[in-house]
């Protein structure tokens, strides 16, 4: 197992939002997650990250061997696509830049400053920071967002390869990414139940 979560709770706001979530993953395995909005997909792939705390369970992986990518991708916008990569390939004490510029077609734009990018090539460079991390457990939330047909399934290309290098990945997706081989886990029977009304008032004291 490369990732194994056991009866986790998570709250946002000090509102209780997800109990008893456990997955697992091996290497080269992918799982989806499932939710309509606001179930807590965010929240419960930033507390499998250590982002925030949770409120309950626990989160078995390797030191160091997690990367997180979220809404926020961690661009420097006065540094340019490469800068940018090499900046986390400083950080994450790796070096091989080209195979993340390759993957998400940015070497066209390697020059170009981050901040006048588009969105979609934001998001295309956030994604290319994942490659660089070399880190094998792959935390998505929403990672196609504003990604056209093209680069969703530039995306999805760069997910195979990574698991079929042995890596896995935790997905928080609203769409189909077309990958046949992830399995999916609804996080609607995990919906905290309502709290209490004594206990409803003791979130705001
Ligand atoms: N800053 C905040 N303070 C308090 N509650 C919040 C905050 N941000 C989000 N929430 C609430 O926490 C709950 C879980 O939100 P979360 O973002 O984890 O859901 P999600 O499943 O990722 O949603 P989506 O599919 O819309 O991205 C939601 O009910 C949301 O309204």
């Amino acid at each position: 197992m490369v990732l194994r979560v056991t009866d986790m709770g998570v709250a946002r706001g000090g509102v209780p939002v997800l109990d008893g979530v456990s997955l697992a993953l091996g290497p080269g395995e992918a799982l989806v997650l499932r939710g309509p909005n606001g179930i807590g997909k965010t929240t419960l792939l930033r507390a499998v990250a250590g982002l925030q705390p949770a409120l309950a369970g626990q989160v078995e992986a390797a030191p160091e061997s997690l990367v997180y990518a979220g809404h926020a991708d961690g661009i420097k916008a006065a540094l340019t696509v490469t800068e940018n990569l090499a900046f986390w390939a400083q950080v994450f004490g790796t070096d091989d830049i080209s195979t993340a510029l390759e993957t998400f077609r940015l070497a066209p734009l390697a020059h170009r400053q981050a901040g006048a990018l588009s969105a979609g090539q934001k998001r295309r460079l956030g994604l290319a920071r994942l490659l660089v991390t070399g880190r094998p457990v792959w935390l998505l939330d929403e990672p196609t967002v504003s990604l056209d047909v093209d680069a969703v399934a530039m995306f999805a290309g760069a997910v195979r390869g990574h698991l079929a290098a042995g890596g896995a990945a935790l997905i928080a997706t609203h769409i189909d990414l077309g990958l046949a081989e992830a399995r999916v886990l609804d996080l609607a029977p995990h919906r905290a139940a309502p709290l209490e009304l004594d206990d409803f008032d003791g979130v705001f004291l």
